[in-house]
């Protein structure tokens, strides 16, 4: 998609260090207010494009608009951006006040004054306003960090790996916090994160990006149950390949038994293709399906995670509700249930 009303429209960017490719012939789009989330391997371009949105990196070849205009030549002050990188680097000397006042120069003193005790309070800062960076909690830190990237009210919001020195709690509620204050504000953001739950938690649009590319920028949903790619289906969430054998344009052959496509399959009759199989597609059997072999079992709770041995040798995993517990080597009959079954050429798989 690219055109009128998007607040960010990145084409074909690619970025280099010392000739070396680090992000690759990328494109994106962001509208106002939405939320977009980075995914991917260490060392995949995550960070360099945003520091190429921001102003801190020059693309060696593309194009990146903001609000309809070319902004690759506009130095980082003028692109009207809001950041929060890992480093937050708070000013040790200013207050907590003083900190989230800083980017608020263009104002008069007593609008400057209001702005940012207004803005200490959407992060629930206010207790805080008098204290210095060193007499706060990690937690308190990062708050300070946002609130200090939002008080101009920027119309979009750069955050690499925001909450990565935070415990898993924090962060879940830092996270959810974040979103719905900048939905609320109307604000955009494109936030880095290695955490998937993270990324599906925070974000109305995900990208997975490996090796410089994008390889998919979607809803959490589409990426989950239809990844364009044998990467992404791996990636993003648990999941395994079938072999499979083409019936015709809507069916294949598996050792699961024939299943069905929702859409015409891009393959010739007989060709050799994999099908991604997610724990959640299949389920216990009493009657029918196939037997399998429980080779291991991780228990999570509410429910257990069993690898399982189909008579013709394939490894694939099941999540089974616990209320039944099972031992490896023990036998169960399953059968699939899949919303949508992904097909992938054989070779692409590899
Ligand atoms: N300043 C630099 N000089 C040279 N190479 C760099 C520099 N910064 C990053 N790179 C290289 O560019 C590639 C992309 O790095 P980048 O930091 O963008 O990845 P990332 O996806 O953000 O990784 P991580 O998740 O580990 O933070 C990597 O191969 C990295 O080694």
């Amino acid at each position: 998609m690219s055109g009128p009303g998007l607040l960010l429209d990145i084409d074909r960017l690619s970025c280099a260090y010392a000739g070396q490719p680090a992000v690759r012939e990328l494109g994106l789009t962001l509208r106002p207010g939405e939320l977009g989330c980075l995914l991917g391997p260490s060392g995949c371009g995550k960070t360099t494009l945003l520091r190429a949105i921001a102003g801190f990196h020059a693309p060696s070849s593309g194009t990146l608009r903001l609000r309809g205009a070319d902004a690759l030549a506009l130095p980082p002050e003028k692109r009207g951006l809001g950041f929060v990188f890992q480093d937050l680097a708070l000013f040790p000397h200013l207050t907590v006040a003083d900190n989230v006042a800083f980017g608020l120069h263009r104002l008069d003193s007593g609008a400057r004054r209001s702005r940012g005790l207004e803005t200490l309070a959407l992060l629930g800062l206010q207790d805080l306003a008098g204290r210095y960076p060193h007499e706060l909690s990690g937690g308190q830190q990062q708050r300070v960090a946002l609130a200090r990237s939002l008080a101009p009210r920027p119309d979009l919001l750069l955050l690499d790996e925001p909450f990565s020195s935070l415990d898993a709690d924090l962060r879940g509620r830092l996270r959810d916090e974040l979103r719905a204050l900048l939905k609320r504000l109307g604000i955009a953001a494109l936030l880095v994160t290695h955490d998937q739950e993270e990324a599906f938690a925070f974000a109305d649009t995900v990208g997975v990006m490996n090796a410089g590319r994008l390889l998919q920028w979607a809803p959490g949903f589409e990426l989950y149950h239809r990844p364009a790619t044998p990467f992404v289906a791996s990636f993003v969430g648990e999941g395994r390949f079938l072999a499979a054998r083409v019936i015709d344009r809507r069916r294949v052959s598996t050792a699961l038994g024939e299943l069905t496509v929702g859409s015409d399959l891009p393959f010739t009759v007989g060709s050799a293709v994999r099908v991604l199989l997610r724990p959640d597609d299949l389920m216990p059997s009493d009657d029918g399906g196939i037997e399998a072999e429980v080779s291991a079992v991780a228990f999570r709770g509410a429910e257990t995670l069993h690898t399982l041995k189909l008579p013709d040798g394939t490894a694939l995993t099941a999540l089974f509700p616990s209320h039944q517990q099972r031992e490896p080597g023990a036998r169960v009959r399953v059968r699939p249930d899949l919303a949508h079954v992904v097909v992938f050429a054989d070779e692409d798989v590899g």
